[in-house]
């Protein structure tokens, strides 16, 4: 009976994988192409997603689903936002009655604009307490390469976030735990849109100051949002708020960063998606986290620029920490 299922082999699924395996923890790993369950599992390698990395001995993959999911634990998924749904869907009912449902993912559903642990609850029918989210400055190929690093695992429940955060740690991986589990996803959900934002003016060309300015006023813009839909102020300032945005607007090896700055660099959103080879949940959150905050009356000038480039409506090197029609100075 394994402790943990993994669904999704891709670079995170994978290498939440590894972290929970070389935690001790019995872990399966679903990967939906049979070829690439077969290269985990027989060379320890999965070469399409983290490249010279060696997966533990211990840690077996499949590509039967439901043989995956049957009598585990705990079921962490790491598959694309929008493909969520649909997974539960065929899936859910495999899920053990009592196990923690853990969503490692970082995006919203398009359609419904509700976060991942909302979609886990509606789709399942399951009390919000079975779900936790774990979030943090987690760029997946450095955690693979073992280099020290925290996340946080939050769940309304004490109980269950407990329980995964001492299941997801080892000695290169350390799971802090809160009880905000809306401050905690949206902090996830909101650095993409400024990493998206950081990438554009890298590949405009603009340089630190340029960064920094847009890095302190997205900190602002997403903390006004989640404070708005219910999350606490200081989670915004903990590891899924600050601690992300600086890892994912500072690292090549961010795939919103990059998406960014493929639109900096002038190609157009068609083209970025086309030449993506992994998820930049920015790009499909966009959208929906905008109508979100116009909802709620927020202000995000930020994100609005992003939005505005994605949509070809604005040249990549007119996008600046401020809308350039703010005539009146506004506090900071
Ligand atoms: N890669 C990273 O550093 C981190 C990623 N995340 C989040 O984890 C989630 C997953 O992202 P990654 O693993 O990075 O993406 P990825 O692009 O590396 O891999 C996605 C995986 O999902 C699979 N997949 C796609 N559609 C599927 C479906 N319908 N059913 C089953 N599998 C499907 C793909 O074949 C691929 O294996 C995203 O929400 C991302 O924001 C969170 C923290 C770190
Ligand atoms: O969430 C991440 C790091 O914490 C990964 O960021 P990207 O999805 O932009 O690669």
């Amino acid at each position: 009976m394994p402790d943990a299922v993994v669904l999704g082999a891709g670079s995170w699924g994978t290498t939440f994988a590894k972290v929970l395996a070389d935690g001790g923890a019995r872990t399966v790993l679903w990967a939906r192409r049979p070829e690439a369950a077969r290269e985990i599992d027989e060379s320890r390698r999965n070469t399409r997603y983290l490249p010279g990395i060696t997966l533990p001995a211990s840690l077996h993959a499949t590509s039967d689903v439901r043989a995956a999911l049957a009598d585990a634990s705990q079921v962490y998924l790491a598959v694309p936002s929008q493909q969520l749904r649909q997974l539960l869907r065929e899936h859910g009912d495999a899920i053990a009655p009592d196990a923690p449902i853990v969503s490692l993912m970082k995006g919203v559903e398009a359609d419904s604009r509700l976060r991942m642990s909302a979609v886990i609850e509606q789709e399942l029918g399951i009390d919000p307490g079975r779900i936790a989210v774990v979030s943090g400055p987690n760029l997946a190929l450095e955690i693979a390469q073992e280099h020290p690093t925290a996340a946080v695992v939050s769940s309304t429940s004490d109980e269950t976030a407990r329980a995964v955060a001492k299941r997801a740690r080892n000695d290169y991986f350390h799971s802090f735990i809160n009880h905000d589990v809306i401050g905690t996803e949206f902090g996830g959900v909101l650095k993409n849109l400024v990493a998206l934002a950081i990438g554009v003016v890298d590949g405009v060309g603009y340089g630190e100051n340029t960064k920094a300015s847009i890095m302190t006023r997205g900190l602002a813009e997403v903390t006004d949002f989640a404070v708005a839909h219910g999350a606490e102020r200081e989670t915004m300032r903990g590891l899924a708020g600050l601690g992300d945005l600086i890892a994912t607007c500072g690292s090549p090896l961010s795939r919103n960063f990059t998406a960014g700055r493929l639109l900096g660099m002038g190609y157009s959103r068609t083209d970025v998606i086309a030449r993506m080879e992994q998820v930049a949940e920015g790009l499909a959150s966009v959208d929906p986290v905008a109508q979100l905050a116009a909802a709620k009356g927020v202000r995000m000038p930020i994100l609005e620029q992003v939005k505005l480039v994605l949509d070809g409506a604005m040249d990549p090197k007119d996008i600046a920490p401020h809308l350039t029609t703010d005539d009146e100075p506004i506090k900071e």
